[in-house]
């Protein structure tokens, strides 16, 4: 019998879990248990309903869907009986604004991120000084240029944007819609890591203006997905729907891990894992094999003395350190208006709102002394999702990140929600309170993906391949979305063998 620990439960440890089960119920001869820390499933992922009389909300307090384009999470879901359940964002109404200078101002049909298809919609449109349309016009004339230029190594977003459409579109559109994307900082995200997609249209083609009409054009009039994928009870139903397909004793709920020992015995080697249990301690184990789907914090305590013991007689010095080195936080505030609040005031059409990092964000005006938590950005959940609240209510998620989300880490729920109605009031006009409010604190919870990213996961898939039996899971390492980390999962799962 082979014995399996998952540390953490999360949608990565939930998947493995569920992956691991359906082995052993075909008869493999495996046991695995599943600890996390906490006293709930589903690490980040949480949905509150809330029933009315007037109908249902369905408040996300973590992600409210992904992106259709990466198939891997909608595949699981169908698999555990959620096709039906299964929605897409309003695409027909698809529209995200960017603040600038205090106004929102929409992002011109047809752009993917910050590459348009139509060089003609950019033309009324305010986001874009006169040297950024020259910029964009100019990317399609220097197309070759690009292509035979195209760099080998990796580089910052900021960088790559650069080279293809000037400082000005990076700061306007590439700065705002990385830091809403990733919480990241162009200057420092991996283009080749997160948007791989672009390195390769600039590899294949040199412009990627010319790379999307292609590509387009290639399409013809054959539909293009909806952006976004989500579940018609919310992300909680894809937590819950894992949790149905597992033998609840195997589910550790508050078993904190704290210590890890490998000893190798037999010929073989086994894990032993010292945990707290309410204010108990407990070893468990023996385990031959180890899923670390924790946070990055908690990998890096947990493993630290595995670097240092270096128990495999191999250099595996500072292998840690090829783990991203900052990840930002989240804090959100979900608001709800019933039908009578929300017909109170109107909001733009679409999405939702990004807001540019703060330094950008108004040029024109004098230093303020104390700019205070600025949000990074909000989404316009009803015209978003269907199904998110009954007709006519208005439901709207805003979010502090970076500093900010440090700012506020010791103000309470009802400060953050204040700080939060206060800008988005001074954005999109008078609104009445809200009449439910939750806030919702993800510190430390996106690993930045800096350059170089990819070089030192394939250092670091080296250096755990040579401690037998560890593996490691989550969103640090190899992709930040949640279809990413359900592909991941369910690899690691089926490669162990028995
Ligand atoms: C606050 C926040 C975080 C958390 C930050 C943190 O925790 O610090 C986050 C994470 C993520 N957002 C992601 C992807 C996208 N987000 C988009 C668009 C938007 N994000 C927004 C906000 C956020 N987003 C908003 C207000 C919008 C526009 C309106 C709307 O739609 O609500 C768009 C469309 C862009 C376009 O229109 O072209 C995409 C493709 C992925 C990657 C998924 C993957 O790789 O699989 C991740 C982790």
């Amino acid at each position: 019998m082979k014995r399996i620990a998952i540390l953490g439960g999360g949608i990565s440890g939930l998947t493995a879990a569920y992956e691991l089960e359906k082995r052993r119920r075909a008869g493999e001869a495996l046991d695995w248990h599943l600890y996390e820390a906490s006293n709930r499933l589903g690490g980040i992922l949480e949905t509150t309903r809330i029933s009315t009389p007037e109908g249902e909300y369905v408040l996300e307090g973590g992600p409210d869907g992904w992106v259709s384009e990466k198939p891997w999470l909608r595949e699981l879901a169908i698999e555990l009986g959620l096709e039906n359940d299964i929605l897409y964002s309003k695409d027909e109404t698809r529209k995200t604004w960017v603040l600038v200078n205090g106004q929102l101002q929409a992002i011109p049909d047809g752009m993917r991120m910050m590459v348009p298809t139509d060089l003609g919609a950019l033309e009324g449109s305010p986001l874009f000084s006169e040297s950024a349309k020259q910029a964009y016009a100019r990317e399609v004339l220097i197309s070759e240029e690009l292509k035979r230029d195209a760099p080998d190594a990796d580089e910052s977003v900021a960088s790559f944007c650069t080279r293809h459409f000037g400082e000005d579109v990076t700061r306007t559109l590439a700065a705002p819609l990385l830091s809403g994307v990733f919480g990241g900082d162009v200057a420092k995200l991996s283009v080749r890591s997160v948007m791989p997609q672009f390195v390769a249209m600039e590899r294949d083609y040199g412009s990627l203006i010319v790379a999307l009409q292609e590509k387009a054009a290639l399409r013809g009039h054959r539909k293009t997905q909806p952006i976004f994928t989500s579940l018609k009870r919310g992300m909680g139903s894809l937590v819950d729907a894992l949790i149905a397909k597992l033998p609840p004793e195997r589910l550790h709920l508050q078993h904190r891990a704290y210590s890890l020992f490998r000893v190798d015995d037999r010929g073989g080697s086994e894990w032993t894992i010292d945990m707290t249990v309410g204010k108990k301690r407990r070893a468990e184990g023996p385990f031959a094999e180890l899923i670390v789907a924790t946070s990055l914090d908690a990998v890096r305590e947990l493993l630290a003395p595995v670097e240092a013991v270096d128990m495999t007689g191999l250099s595996l010095g500072g292998f840690l350190s090829l783990t991203p080195s900052e990840a930002s936080s989240a804090i959100l505030a979900a608001f709800a208006w019933p039908a009578e609040l929300a017909s109170q005031f109107t909001i733009p059409k679409g999405f939702g709102f990004l807001v540019p990092p703060a330094s950008n964000a108004s040029p024109s005006e004098p230093l303020a002394l104390d700019p205070g938590p600025s949000l990074l950005a909000c989404t316009f959940v009803d015209q978003k999702f269907p199904f998110r609240a009954p007709s006519g209510a208005r439901v709207m998620r805003a979010f502090f990140g970076g500093a900010s989300a440090d700012a506020l880490s010791r103000s309470s729920d009802e400060q953050v929600a204040a700080a939060a109605l206060q800008q988005l009031r001074a954005i999109l006009g008078p609104m009445p309170d809200p009449a439910h409010t939750t806030v919702r604190r993800w510190p430390r919870s996106l690993p930045q993906y800096e350059v170089g990213h990819l070089d030192r996961m394939a250092q670091l898939d080296s250096f755990v391949r040579r401690i037998p039996g560890l593996h490691l899971l989550g969103n640090a390492y190899r992709g930040v979305g949640m279809p990413d980390l359900a592909r991941e999962a369910r690899r690691i799962a089926e490669s162990l063998s028995v």
